[in-house]
């Protein structure tokens, strides 16, 4: 399959940046964006200061606002935050050709049915081909150009090495997997640890119970992707351990800046108001409980998040209660 086209749908941190990935990599791109200033300002000044401020995009990166031409493309990406999938697909539905690679690049799970954007994927667009782009990556780090590595899951080995192909260049490593479930959950539900992980910081526990925190946390991740029919060994690649690491281990992080506000005292209210950007890890822990709640896998730590930012409980309780918990053997 020639895969040299690629359109890109949404234009905000990480489709901008995406769009320079595959630039990079010698495609030919087209980037969707929802808002009429985001085109002109991509397509007159090569820029996208709204969402990615400070970068000068390749002036072969075009935009526009209709779907009917970014469905021409080779292989389309959804990256627009995942509340949206459910409008997109529809909007793309008539357009997409048999065995189209629609690649998911968005991070979370539907609040509402608990279902992975895969799956959702999956049953509105039945011609298309599903696959799952995720892993550590900072659009702004990846739109310097510095370098990142990704994981690509599918279910098509073959088109797991053609998405590599079409989108790697040195800087960004694409490695295939075939396991789109465990890629897929991992990248999700990091963000609610990232949380957590904000609080540890913004509560100033300290580097040992950071520590503590993220690896705990990574247990409960493997085991709730496990449940969910995900890979234990995708779990600890860089869609799972590798993104964990990244999300916890920066204040840059969306989801951790919040948790940091959270822990030095600001309620969810305020810390998420004025917000132009996504913080995916807000739904994805409501969706995790709920999950959990039916499946009955254990996840105190995504359970503690999602108390605190729903303001059933406050911060120091929520700590008191996961320090309280009867002690346990670690495996
Ligand atoms: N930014 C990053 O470094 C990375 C983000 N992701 C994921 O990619 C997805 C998209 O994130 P970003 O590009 O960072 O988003 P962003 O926060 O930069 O941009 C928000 C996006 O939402 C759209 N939007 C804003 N208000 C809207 C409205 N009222 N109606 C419809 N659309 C609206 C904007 O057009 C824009 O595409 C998320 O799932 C995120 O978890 C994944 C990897 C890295
Ligand atoms: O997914 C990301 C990095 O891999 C970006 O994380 P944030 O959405 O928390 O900024």
């Amino acid at each position: 399959m020639q895969l040299q086209s690629v359109g890109i749908i949404g234009a905000g941190a990480w489709g901008t940046a995406l769009a320079t990935v595959a630039r990079r990599a010698g495609r030919d791109v087209l980037l969707w964006a929802h808002e009429p200033e985001t085109i002109s300002a991509i397509n007159d000044s090569h820029r996208n200061e709204v969402f990615l401020p400070g970068v000068a995009l390749d002036p072969a990166i075009e935009a526009t606002g209709r779907f009917n031409e970014v469905a021409t493309c080779d292989l389309l990406l959804m990256v627009r935050p995942r509340q949206h999938l459910r409008a997109i697909a529809g909007e793309l539905k008539p357009y997409v050709r048999e065995g189209q690679p629609f690649l998911i690049c968005a991070k979370g799970i539907e609040q509402a049915t608990g279902r992975l954007m895969s799956q959702i994927a999956a049953e509105l667009l039945p011609a298309a081909a599903i696959a799952v782009l995720s892993g550590p990556s900072f659009a702004a780090d990846v739109a310097r150009g510095l370098p990142a590595a990704v994981t690509l899951a599918t279910g098509e080995e073959e088109l797991g090495r053609e998405l590599s192909h079409a989108l790697s260049s040195p800087p960004f490593r694409g490695y295939w997997s075939g396991d789109v479930l465990g890629a897929e959950i991992g990248g999700a539900v990091k963000n609610v640890y990232a949380i957590a992980a904000g609080i540890v910081v913004g509560k100033e526990l300290g580097e040992s119970a950071k520590a503590g925190l993220v690896t705990r946390s990574f247990a409960e991740m493997a085991r709730f992707a496990v449940a969910l029919g995900g890979k234990l060994e995708t779990l600890i690649g860089l869609s799972g351990l590798g993104d964990l690491v990244l999300t916890c281990g920066s204040p840059k992080s969306r989801n951790m800046s919040l948790g940091v506000a959270l822990g030095e005292g600001m309620s969810a209210e305020e810390a998420l108001s004025g917000r132009l950007t996504v913080t995916e890890g807000v739904a994805t822990a409501r969706a995790m409980v709920e999950i959990a709640q039916v499946r009955g896998i254990e996840l105190p730590i995504a359970e503690a998040v999602h108390a605190v930012i729903t303001g059933q409980t406050s911060v120091d309780a929520a700590i008191e209660s996961l320090l309280s918990r009867p002690l346990r053997s670690e495996l």
